[in-house]
């Protein structure tokens, strides 16, 4: 089987409710190994893009292809994909351990019986040794600080150590601190080859640090370094301040 080279997004469409389009011919390609954040303002179609990749929602329009070195394997690969919702969504109250909760990112449509084994144990406690959380297991995740709980959730997605991390507003609503932590875990596993896309809207602390940077309004309005993309004329057409339309 050929390597994973690329990912390929063309004429991308997708909406929740019929013609009524939420993201509308996006055309973007991310290398394996890129850190890429995706900036634009709530509802311009940022999480429905993650949705996307990740295989939740299935596009009206386009293809989202995970390219290898040769088409042949190209038509077969399916990447693994670690997922990171936003926070917000999660139902904290579920009564849940820390183990259990990375746990759950462990098991798939093959695994039918979902129990903890201790090779599994093993892993959760690596998992969380990277993420600064060393012997959390048992503590019940309402029990954790809000950067905390954002760590094992992110430790749930990079359980099945995936080809490709997909963080939806990674570091919204945590301190400075908590969110230097999360920056910093996720420069690391970058630099050991995972490919990174997040959506942010912390221009200033995420996107400014990230070495490359997509401006999204429905569609891909400007990408590149954030030193040539992050400018006054592609903000103010990405939050809508300015008529745009390429
Ligand atoms: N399940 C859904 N059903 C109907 N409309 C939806 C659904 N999910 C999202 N939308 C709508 O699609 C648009 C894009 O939403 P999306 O969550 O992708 O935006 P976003 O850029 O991630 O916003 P934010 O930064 O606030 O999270 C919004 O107008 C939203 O109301």
């Amino acid at each position: 089987m050929g390597s994973f080279e690329c990912l390929r997004i063309t004429g991308l469409s997708y909406g929740f409710s019929y013609h009524d389009f939420v993201i509308e011919g996006v055309n973007l390609t991310i290398p394996k190994g890129r850190f890429v954040s995706i900036v634009g303002p709530s509802g311009s179609g940022k999480t429905t893009l993650l949705k996307l990749l990740c295989g939740i929602y299935e596009p009206w329009n386009g293809d989202i292809e995970y390219i290898c070195n040769n088409d042949r394997d190209s038509i077969f690969y399916h990447p693994s994909i670690g997922y990171v919702p936003q926070i917000e969504t999660i139902d904290w109250n579920f009564p849940v351990s820390v183990q259990e909760v990375i746990a759950m990112g462990s098991w798939n449509y093959k695994s039918y019986l979902p129990w903890i084994d201790k090779k599994l144990k093993n892993q959760i406690k690596d998992v969380l040794r990277i993420l600064g959380l060393g012997g959390y297991e048992k503590r019940h995740i309402r029990a954790l600080s809000g950067g905390e709980q954002q760590r094992v959730f992110l430790g749930r997605a990079l359980i099945r150590n995936p080809d490709v991390l997909i963080l939806d507003e990674p570091t919204t609503g945590l301190d400075y601190v908590s969110r230097e932590k999360i920056f910093d875990i996720l420069k690391n596993l970058n630099n050991n080859g995972m490919t990174v896309i997040l959506s942010t809207h912390d221009i200033t602390h995420i996107a400014n640090r990230s070495p490359w940077v997509v401006c999204f309004n429905k569609y891909v309005i400007a990408e590149g370094p954030p030193q040539d993309v992050l400018k006054e004329e592609n903000l103010l057409k990405t939050y809508g301040l300015a008529d745009y339309r390429p």
